[in-house]
């Protein structure tokens, strides 16, 4: 596939829509339960213990609830949205889609010069033994990073972002921190800190970057709407 197709197959998941807000709200809170009850459904499979028989009936009903899931769905992917109420949605995203139940699911508060989220990480992100996985921290830092840049009007990609494992987080509540240090042309750079009672636990740093093919119109929707 040529460069020109897979930037306009990349615009192309950047959709419009006309919901009005109520519908939009009784949506995002159908949503959330959905995932809410899945991701449920994915701490209680981590730490099950049942016997063989019980699993194979469990097995049969979520057969049956994926089945009704499948009856109407997205092709590939969900997306973002664009709605005409000014808002947008990526309620996919894999940290804060409100619709995913492997989102944790983050959710930020904006502040002027900084953006932060605490959530409770589970047994389901768990890497070493009692602790939760580097590759989820990773995983969190880009985003609260890359939130950080759009709260601050610069959003972007992530070009390279480097994380301080400083010590164990355990599984359970964290506290994370992430802004905005400078930007140069298109290039945002921002800065995180991820502690739990234990204090600090992680620092990243990171590149984000507006890329070529959504400079411009891409860029100046992102740039006036809010969304989640
Ligand atoms: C997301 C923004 C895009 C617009 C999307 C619109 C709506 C979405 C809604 C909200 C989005 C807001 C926040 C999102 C929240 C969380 C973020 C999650 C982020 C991710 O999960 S994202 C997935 C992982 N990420 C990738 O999948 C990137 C793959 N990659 C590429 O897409 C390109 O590779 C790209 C874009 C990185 C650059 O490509 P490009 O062609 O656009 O840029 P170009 O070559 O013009 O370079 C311009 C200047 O950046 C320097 N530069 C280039 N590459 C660099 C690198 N890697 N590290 C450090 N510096 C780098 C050059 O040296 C030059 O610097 P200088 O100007 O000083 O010469």
């Amino acid at each position: 596939m040529s460069t020109e197709e897979r930037d306009r197959q990349q615009r192309g998941v950047y959709a419009e829509e006309d919901i009005p807000a109520g519908e939009l709200a009784r949506m995002a809170e159908v949503a959330r339960e959905l995932a809410d009850d899945v991701r449920a459904l994915v701490q209680a499979t981590v730490l099950t213990d049942v016997a063989d028989d019980r699993i194979a009936r469990a097995r049969e009903l979520i057969g049956q609830a994926t089945e009704i899931l499948g009856e109407e769905h997205h092709e590939r992917s969900f997306g973002t949205r664009f709605n005409s109420d000014g808002t947008h949605r990526s309620w996919g995203n894999a940290l804060t889609g409100i619709r995913n139940p492997i989102a944790p699911p983050l959710r930020f508060e904006c502040f002027p010069d900084k953006v932060t989220v605490d959530v409770d990480l589970g047994g389901a992100y768990e890497g070493p033994a009692g602790l939760v996985h580097g590759g989820i921290i990773a995983a969190v830092f880009d985003q609260a990073l890359g939130h950080a840049t759009e709260s601050a009007k610069v959003p972007g990609m992530t070009g390279t972002l480097s994380i301080r494992y400083r010590q164990g987080t355990r599984l359970g509540k964290i506290h994370v921190e992430a802004w905005v240090d400078r930007v140069e042309g298109v290039k945002a750079f921002a800065k995180g800190e991820l502690s739990t009672d234990d204090g600090l636990c992680a620092e990243a740093e990171g590149v984000f970057i507006m890329p070529k093919w959504a400079r411009g119109e891409i860029q100046e929707k992102v740039l006036g709407r809010v969304g989640d």
